[in-house]
């Protein structure tokens, strides 16, 4: 399922219209019906049955012309209905000139909402909302009575069905306007809009529903549309991953790759850990576990599956003291290399990451992760040494504001493309982490998931996905597989930990391991 911006979503509309010639008021016959029957098994579900009297908030664009075909099969249906406009009907133009004559003809009781000088709206007559002020049309933040009849809706306490977007949402970034609607429901026409796909968007969407209007699905893809739902579908059928392919019978541990962990340092060996259990539950069939020397004796025998390997670190206990060429000597034979989860800072870091990658077989497919997306943040021409290499990067916010030069805010207004940019001008595979990671590939293409929860916010959480993304590349799997497979899985993982603990926030990193 493809996600996509207000103005690709214009574009697909008028090929759709214009191109293909399926006329504006079919399209927009089929997104009010569909947001009928959304609304009334919203609240059926809710009340035990669908609610009988509901208020269409109705802005003057093609957004507020879907809610009153929506009010139109909501009559039909059986409901009492209600229409409240912004703006006054008698200037509405095209369809929606079209809709409001049918809902008058029809007899739909309809206020013009003036603002506090006007009639007030008796929110307690009804039993819910449909949200039809503003679609992929709106600019900024709500004005005048539109934000007027936000702020009431808001705080009617009454369940609010949005019709494509929440009313006050940037549907392009997931960034609310003051005032934005809170929908129990959002119905997205056609396709999800990638402001629904990001927080605090998603937060305010509710469930987000994406109903079919007759729009020929391949128009996404003629008109370039990049940016997909990481789901079962697109891992099937874009990203060429079977996610319940079982193991052919006449293999062995040599099949299934040799993933090399090097993470963990004195203060935190614990990263180390997590990363190497992760890769071994992440199915690769050899862990080696390379750690500063020091290291050795107190963590041997803590994965017993992995194999652990001192590298002499002048008795330092952490990576300060070894030599890179070490390391690099370590993956021969190797089928990939995660390096980065408690591996620390300490001068003359950068010269020792510009070394050790260039000691790597340029073959060798690699994950950099935490303290190595530092040191590579502080020395921005080391990251050419990873142009056209098979890399994964894994920042969470922090280290991705650091890696491109921004901050924190400035990646989280827009993630989906502060990924995309990076990932492109970089040429490597990005995990942008956090609610809904985003996977951007070096081509340009974007991938949005959804599995996870609030409870994996812990530490160590993405120790283990660092792994496990090893793990999947040790596998064979190319950059961008190990990448979406990874962050879906990682998630999924996350979700079914949560659901065996009685509450989300007792969960631990070593808990998602256990559910891989
Ligand atoms: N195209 C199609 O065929 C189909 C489209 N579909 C539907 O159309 C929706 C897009 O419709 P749209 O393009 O008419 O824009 P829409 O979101 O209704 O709002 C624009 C109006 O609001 C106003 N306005 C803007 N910002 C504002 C603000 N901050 N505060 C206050 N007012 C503001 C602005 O007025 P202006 O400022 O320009 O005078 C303009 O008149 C889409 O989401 C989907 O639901 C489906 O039916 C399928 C077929
Ligand atoms: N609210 C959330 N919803 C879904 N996933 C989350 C949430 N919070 C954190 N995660 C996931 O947990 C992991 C945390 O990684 P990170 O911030 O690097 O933690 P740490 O450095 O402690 O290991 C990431 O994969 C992130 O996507
Ligand atoms: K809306």
């Amino acid at each position: 399922m493809r996600i996509v911006t207000s103005e690709e979503m214009r574009n697909i509309d008028k090929a759709a219209i214009e191109r293909i010639g399926i006329p504006a008021l079919v399209l927009m016959e089929n997104a009010g019906r569909a947001v009928a029957e959304e609304a009334m098994r919203l609240t059926a579900q809710a009340h035990g049955g669908p609610a009988k009297r509901w208020l269409v908030l109705a802005g003057k664009g093609n957004n507020g012309a879907d809610g009153l075909v929506a009010a139109r099969h909501l009559l039909e249906a059986g409901c009492e209905v209600g229409i409240a406009y912004a703006a006054d009907p008698a200037g509405f133009r095209g369809e929606a000139a079209v809709q409001r004559d049918i809902a008058a003809n029809l007899g739909l009781p309809a206020v013009v909402y003036a603002g506090s000088e006007g009639d007030p709206i008796y929110w307690t007559r009804y039993d819910g909302i449909v949200d039809a002020l503003l679609g992929t049309g709106s600019r900024g933040a709500p004005a005048g009575v539109y934000a007027a009849l936000i702020r009431e809706a808001n705080a009617s306490g009454l369940p609010i069905v949005a019709i494509d977007t929440p009313s006050g949402l940037d549907a392009d970034t997931g960034n609310l306007h003051d005032p934005c609607i809170r929908a129990a429901r959002t119905v997205a026409l056609a396709y999800a809009k990638r402001g629904l796909v990001q927080y605090p968007g998603a937060g305010a969407a509710g469930e987000v529903v994406v109903r079919a209007i007759g729009i020929p699905a391949r128009l996404a893809e003629q008109i370039g549309v990049r940016t997909f739902a990481l789901d079962e579908r697109t891992l099937r059928e874009r990203l060429g991953v079977d996610p319940a392919r079982a193991r052919e019978a006449d293999t062995h541990k040599g099949t299934y790759g040799h993933a090399l962990i090097a993470a963990g340092s004195r203060p935190m060996s614990g990263a180390g850990l997590l990363s190497a259990r992760a890769a071994l539950r992440g199915g690769c069939g050899l862990v080696t576990w390379a750690v500063p020397d020091r290291l050795v004796e107190p963590l041997a025998g803590r994965v017993p599956e992995a194999m652990i390997y001192g590298l002499p670190d002048e008795e330092r206990g952490d990576w300060s003291g070894v030599a890179p060429a070490a390391l690099s000597q370590l993956t021969v034979g190797k089928d990939a290399l995660v390096l980065g989860p408690g591996l620390g800072r300490w001068a003359g870091d950068g010269d020792w990451l510009r070394e050790l990658l260039a000691g790597l077989d340029p073959a060798l497919p690699i994950v950099l992760d935490a303290d190595s997306l530092n040191i590579l943040a502080d020395m921005p021409e080391a990251s050419a040494q990873l142009c056209g290499r098979r890399a994964v990067l894994t920042p969470h916010p922090g280290e991705m504001a650091r890696l491109a030069g921004f901050a924190v805010p400035d990646i989280q207004r827009d993630r989906i493309e502060a990924a995309r940019r990076y990932a492109t001008q970089h040429a490597v595979t990005l995990v942008l982490k956090g609610a809904r990671t985003v996977v951007a590939t070096p081509e340009g293409d974007v991938y949005v998931n959804a599995t996870g929860n609030p409870g994996m916010a812990t530490g160590g959480a993405g120790d283990v996905l660092a792994g496990l993304v090893g793990s999947l590349l040790a596998q064979g799997r190319t950059p961008d597989q190990a990448a979406a497979f990874g962050v879906w899985l990682h998630g999924a993982a996350g979700d079914r930990a949560a659901a065996g603990r009685p509450t989300s926030s007792s969960l631990v990193a070593g808990d998602i391991i256990e559910a891989l």
